[in-house]
């Protein structure tokens, strides 16, 4: 299941990637948060960094800012260090970290990242494109967490970036505000910048990002499209309605949870919900029971219940 790079970066492979890790680990302490990780990623690719908390999700964009270095292993950017392409105005990150300044106004807070950007856009249109034209002159100290998320979003699009790191960019935002986040980021995407973004809402991995990396410990553990990722799973997902939730021989509900191949189950009134790794053979020891199930519906899993059972499967192991 797992995708690693594990060829030697050569010169032409590196500049041709925006961003490309070999082996690369950290520790922090005994904590391993990185642990020989590879990866690639391309120009125009629209990438989601998913994994349960403490799983090295910020570690790895911290070392692809720069921000720490690697034990062992290299983090390339366009072909140089994560520094050289910070100063050369080719990536834009947006952090959950660190505060803005106090005492500025928003206005005066974009003003600075364009001026300080050496291919900046316009002040005006950055405000415009993060929604905050309308709070542009109140001061950055006196905002809600969502508005706050929107300036750090201007700042990350103070000009021409060929790469934006997002690190949980939508956490505090409202609606609307996540859907305009997101037209932005996908038009970013289609003028051909890379976007990787860590998150934990999988509904706007799955309806987002043209490829998915899913992070255990520090490993990549899947790596691929949203529809691979739910493929990769195996499981599926059973419904169906019982006129009764007795049987022939009873009470159904251990006899349910007996069933083959069973991983999960949830009986609601006479609804009954369960995740089977071979459905076929589920459904067909559930007619042996001498029950009738309607409305029988079987399905593939959703991102989150994939990404529930790949990182489960994957504790499984472990334990
Ligand atoms: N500065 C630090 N000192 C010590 N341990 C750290 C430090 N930063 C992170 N860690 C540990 O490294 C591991 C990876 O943390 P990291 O913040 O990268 O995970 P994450 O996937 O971003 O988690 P979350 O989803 O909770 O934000 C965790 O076990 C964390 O406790």
């Amino acid at each position: 299941m797992t995708t690693t790079v594990t060829t030697a970066a050569s010169p032409s492979a590196a500049s041709a990637s925006a961003v490309r890790f070999d082996a690369v680990t950290k520790s922090y302490g005994d904590v391993r948060a990185v642990d020989g990780l590879s990866l690639d990623l391309r120009p125009g690719e629209t990438v989601a960094l998913l994994g349960p908390n403490g799983a090295g999700k910020s570690s790895t964009l911290d070392l692809l800012l720069g921000l720490r270095r690697p034990d062992s292993g290299t983090v390339s950017v366009f072909g140089t260090g994560p520094r050289e392409a910070i100063t050369a105005g080719r990536v834009g990150a947006m952090l959950q970290s660190g505060g803005l300044m106090d005492d500025v106004s928003v206005r005066e807070l974009v003003s600075l990242a364009c001026a300080l950007h050496p291919r900046p856009y316009r002040v005006n249109d950055v405000l415009a494109h993060a929604g905050v034209t309308q709070i542009a002159d109140r001061k950055v100290n006196r905002l809600s967490g969502g508005q706050e998320q929107r300036v750090r979003f201007a700042l990350a699009t103070a000009g021409a970036n060929d790469l934006i790191v997002l690190d949980e960019p939508t956490t505090g935002m409202d609606v609307s505000a996540r859907k305009a986040f997101w037209a932005t980021m996908r038009e970013q995407a289609d003028q051909g910048r890379a976007v990787l973004f860590a998150t934990h809402y999988l509904e706007e991995a799955d309806a987002i990002a043209d490829r998915v990396l899913v992070l255990h410990r520090g490993r990549l553990l899947a790596d691929g499209t949203a529809a691979e990722i739910k493929a990769r799973a195996g499981a599926r997902k059973v419904s169906f309605d019982l006129q009764e939730l007795t049987g022939p021989g009873g009470d159904l509900t251990a006899a349910l949870r007996g069933l083959p191949h069973v991983s999960a189950l949830d009986v609601s009134g006479r609804t009954v919900r369960l995740q089977s790794t071979d459905a076929d053979a589920t459904v067909h020891a559930l007619y042996a029971l001498g029950v009738y199930p309607r409305n029988l519906e079987v399905a593939g899993l959703g991102l989150e219940q994939a990404f529930v059972a790949i990182t489960e499967a994957e504790e499984a192991k472990a334990a």
